[in-house]
């Protein structure tokens, strides 16, 4: 199904014709870009941004095709069949197809290794990558946990965001009682304002793009809460034998967002951890003034009641390439196994 959503503004001039198998044209809007997306309001919001920025980059028309995959039919079994994994999965398909020409993706949400016949043509620039609180009353999370007689009840069914949240409230003397949750940024919000659940964790990423932002009550520093690898970060993706439209999609490239998330993912892989695993990265630049120096990548592992956690971070050289970003990467993971990290992913929660 499409979803007309070209606005008046496009220059006529289609995009060049001919770009193989997959080739746009033929739609309502000849020389439309194709965009493939998952339904949910979270993914259209993604996918609106890059077909402006692609628009702007690029003069092309570019319009959304809806992709319904079996996880947007079938809730209940979500949780079951693998979360996430199901969407990427569908869309990616359709983009071997040939039905779309390019999807975009959460990065977080993508396995670390790029499968065969795909190419990350575009890693944009990212949004806030911290994890955020929307609580009752709009408390905090120290005001949460300092509050009334009972452990706060804390929506999340992230292993990670449970490890680094119980070990927070162990250190200030307080114990949360994380109730894991499913579905939607409405569903789970709705936890709070119904009042079975004291607070909810999400990405600032995802509430930005919904414009929800102002829900937010506390954002998680990451000195407190690392994010999960490539957290804020969206991925632009397209067959890998069409290299002229990876060209073109790579204007939306950012190469200090694509250095970071491909670091974190290096890191999340060389620990051989599942998607689901509790680990969280997060790669950033240090700078003197203007000047860039280096990138840090911090990461941390845990046991999901937040007994036990390896810390550790390291910097180097701002990555050049590719294969740079990914040493940056293993070389943390190295170090955090050599602290024991191996022994506290037993658990992995799907
Ligand atoms: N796991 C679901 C998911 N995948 C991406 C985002 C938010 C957007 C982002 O992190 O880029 C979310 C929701 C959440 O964690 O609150």
């Amino acid at each position: 199904m499409t979803d007309g959503i070209i606005p008046g503004d496009i220059p006529p001039t289609p995009g060049p014709p001919g770009q193989g198998p997959g080739a746009p044209g033929g739609g309502a809007h000849p020389g439309a870009l194709r965009l493939g997306t998952r339904r949910s309001k979270l993914a259209l919001a993604q996918s609106g941004l890059v077909a402006e920025a692609i628009r702007k980059a690029t003069g092309r028309p570019v319009e959304l095709v809806e992709i319904t995959t079996y996880g947007d039919t079938s809730r209940e079994q979500l949780a079951q069949i693998g979360g996430t994994g199901v969407f990427v999965t569908a869309l990616r398909d359709a983009v071997l197809r040939g039905e779309v020409d390019l999807a975009v993706h959460s990065l977080k949400d993508l396995p670390t290794t790029q499968p065969e016949g795909l190419t990350l043509a575009a890693v944009p620039r990212r949004e806030d990558p911290r994890d955020v609180l929307v609580a009752r009353d709009g408390l905090t999370f120290a005001g949460l946990t300092a509050d009334g007689p009972r452990p706060a009840r804390i929506g999340t069914g992230s292993p990670r965001r449970m490890a680094q949240l119980n070990a927070c409230a162990r250190e200030h003397g307080t114990v949360i009682e994380a109730v894991p949750v499913r579905g939607n940024v409405d569903t789970r919000i709705g936890l709070v304002h119904s009042g079975e659940l004291d607070a909810v964790v999400l990405a600032a990423a995802g509430l930005s793009r919904l414009g929800r932002l102002s829900e937010v009550t506390d954002f998680l520093s990451v000195d407190t809460v690392l994010p999960a690898p490539g957290q804020g970060a969206l991925a632009v993706e397209c067959a890998a034998w069409n290299a002229p439209l990876a060209a073109v999609l790579g204007e939306l490239d950012d190469p200090y967002t694509r250095a970071a998330v491909t670091a974190e993912r290096s890191l999340l892989g060389a620990l051989e951890a599942g998607c689901s695993a509790p680990v969280g990265a997060l790669a950033d630049l240090l700078a003197d003034g203007q000047i860039v120096k280096e990138m840090r990548l911090r990461g941390v592992v845990g046991t999901t009641d937040g007994t036990t956690l390896v810390q550790l971070s390291t910097t180097g050289p701002v990555p050049e390439s590719h294969d740079q970003a990914v040493a940056l990467g293993r070389e943390l993971a190295a170090g955090m196994l050599a602290k024991g990290a191996a022994g506290l992913m037993g658990e992995r929660a799907l």
